[in-house]
């Protein structure tokens, strides 16, 4: 039998990440760890409720109630409302028993996307991240009137170096005519030969409006990507069966079962952009494991480092383990 603890967890971004969402400035989430014999695997819950997924009160819940011997017939047959619990326990199955001795999906390392501030302070920090070595940057728009917005834009494109990606991310805040005129100055842009490609907008409008997007997707050269979209597997299902055929940005940390995602990837040949929930290093492992596996365009992976207070991840793990 497999024994079963888990640990919530409290960190806190530094600095606080702005979206057309709001301020978020920490991250709650738990680990949870399964032992069997002497072999040891780890999992991590980290949900993001107004994505869709459950809150952390409720993955507490379901963690509390269940019985400290777990087998893997409770862990597959978790139910669909707990997507994230879902991802933590069957990433922890796969932690301790087979991906340990099964080979990862040959690959060469995928680039990572940084995450630009929202606002004119990208303008200031895109500079050290390419020094680290990025390439691709994402920035957050709909948080500033769009005028504001679209004039930093401009800036942004004539400073970036060439061959640089960016990628626009609204987080469903922008009207239709937004997205309009957002999509009309990328392509804009684009004829004007800046060296920077403008790789696509995400989430352009809200998730009701997916017929508006499929359009919108039809008009301009300027991709669209959907995230708040295809949150969870049966959402990813639905936009699917509903046509759509753009780029999915995926979370697998909330996204569900790996087992199924991996299956609805592999079947579907989706193109695929994997992205973080700013989970630790226990959930990103297990995510970018999928990602090397399921990236069939090989687009940069949306893990780019976002800083805590604690900066040693491996210490903060052990530490979490020793309290209590
Ligand atoms: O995808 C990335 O480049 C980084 C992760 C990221 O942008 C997000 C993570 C979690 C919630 C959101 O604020 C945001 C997103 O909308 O993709
Ligand atoms: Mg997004």
């Amino acid at each position: 039998m497999t024994q079963f603890d888990f640990r919530p967890y409290r960190r806190r971004f530094k600095p606080p990440l702005q979206t057309n969402h709001g301020v978020w400035d920490v991250r709650d989430g738990i680990i949870i760890r399964l032992t069997s014999n002497s072999n040891v695997g780890y999992g991590e819950i980290a949900p993001i409720s107004w994505f869709g997924s459950e809150t952390v009160e409720q993955a507490l819940d379901f963690c509390r109630q269940l019985p400290k011997e777990i087998s893997e017939e409770i862990i597959f047959s978790i139910p669909d409302r707990l997507p994230a619990c879902q991802f933590g326990f069957e990433s922890a199955w796969e932690d301790i028993n087979c991906c340990k001795n099964v080979q990862i999906a040959p690959t060469t390392s995928l680039p990572y996307s940084a995450l630009l501030p929202a606002g004119k302070a990208a303008l200031s920090t895109w500079q050290s991240l390419a020094k680290d070595g990025y390439s691709t940057f994402k920035w957050k728009i709909g948080v500033y009137p769009i005028a504001e917005e679209l004039a930093i834009f401009h800036h942004l494109t004539e400073v970036l170096p060439e061959r640089v990606k960016l990628r626009l991310d609204a987080n469903g805040g922008l009207s239709y005519d937004e997205a309009n005129l957002w999509l009309y100055t990328c392509e804009r842009v684009m004829a004007t030969g800046v060296g920077v490609e403008i790789e696509y907008i995400e989430q352009p409008l809200a998730r009701e409006n997916l017929t508006e997007m499929q359009e919108l997707s039809c008009y301009y050269a300027t991709a669209i990507a959907l995230d708040e979209s295809v949150a969870n597997l049966t959402q990813l299902e639905t936009c699917y069966q509903q046509g759509w055929r753009g780029i999915f940005t995926i979370k697998p940390s909330i996204a569900g079962s790996p087992s199924r995602l991996r299956k609805f990837c592999q079947e579907h040949k989706i193109d695929a952009v994997f992205s973080s929930v700013f989970e630790t290093i226990v959930g990103k492992q297990a995510a970018l494991k999928l990602a090397a596996e399921l990236s069939l365009n090989r687009r940069a992976v949306g893990f780019g480092v976002h800083h805590w207070l604690e900066e040693n991840e491996q210490t903060w793990l052990e530490q979490l383990w020793q309290a209590c």
